[in-house]
């Protein structure tokens, strides 16, 4: 029982008519999503933002679908959601959850962010910490939970603090690898206040590790990346992993 959303697409918008020139029907919203993104060359990966790509009202009607395809799930999985009155209205839980907010970062814009231009020439370092990160494994789609720290040495511009958190929530609310989210959200650092040196460090627990799988509890994952001064510069490099490990001291106080 899949209720679809109906919906004619001109071709001009995203450039896909059937030859003719005639309008394209596109039977669900993320059929229609996904072709445009497809015309336009654009990866669409787990970890890839798409917000850009999705139009006014499609979000809307992509939760009406989603919603849909966990209920066949559910139903697929021989749970009697017509009479468990738990499972009643998971499937509209869990697509609110999908594209609002465990993976709102595929789907929504990243969080205003405002910098300031660098006037008094700041260079010394500073790093901020611990920024809880939430993700979800791409396997296995099961939570990664844990800490990143994020070290600057200022470059053009500055940006407030607590913009490293919004920015880092925005980034992690994706399906990831944990190689991949680092560099990612040392991209997107990179692009809003173009730093002489930028350093993060992630310390994450996966629970497909923890709750299946090899059901190791206590295992976690440590990573990092260091660009600019903090790759060249040893000694710059040692003082941001020293700077962490003094506000990780701070945490046990
Ligand atoms: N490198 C890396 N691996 C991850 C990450 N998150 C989860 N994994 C691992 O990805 C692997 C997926 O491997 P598969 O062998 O396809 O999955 P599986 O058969 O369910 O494997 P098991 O977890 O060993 O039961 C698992 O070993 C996970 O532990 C991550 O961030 N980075």
């Amino acid at each position: 029982m899949t209720t679809t959303v109906p919906f004619v697409t001109n071709g001009a918008s995203n450039g896909i008519s059937n030859g003719n020139g005639q309008p394209r029907l596109s039977a669900e919203v993320s059929s229609r999503i996904r072709e445009r993104l497809q015309a336009a060359g654009v990866s669409f990966l787990a970890n890839d933002n798409i917000a850009e790509h999705i139009e006014p009202g499609e979000l809307r009607a992509l939760e009406v679908e989603v919603a849909d395809k966990v209920r066949d799930l559910l139903r697929t999985l021989v749970i009697d959601i017509d009479n468990d009155h738990n499972t009643h209205e998971t499937a509209e839980r869990v697509a609110r959850m999908y594209l609002h907010e465990v993976f709102k970062g595929r789907y929504h814009h990243q969080p205003k962010v405002a910098s300031f231009p660098n006037v008094k020439k700041l260079d010394e370092i500073y790093t901020v910490g611990p920024i809880t990160v939430r993700s979800a494994c791409s396997h296995h789609l099961v939570p990664i939970m844990g800490n990143c720290w994020i070290g600057i040495k200022p470059g053009v511009r500055v940006i407030g603090l607590s913009k490293f958190t919004r920015v880092a929530d925005w980034v992690f609310s994706r399906p990831h690898i944990q190689e991949e989210a680092v560099m990612i959200l040392a991209d997107e650092i990179e692009k809003l206040c173009e730093p002489q040196g930028l350093g993060i460090i992630i310390k994450a627990q996966h629970y497909c590790m923890k709750w299946r799988g090899v059901k190791e509890p206590q295992t976690s994952m440590v990573n990092s990346v260091v660009r600019g001064d903090f790759r060249h510069d040893p000694s710059l490099k040692q003082e941001f992993f020293e700077l962490v490990r003094q506000q990780e001291a701070l945490l046990s106080t």
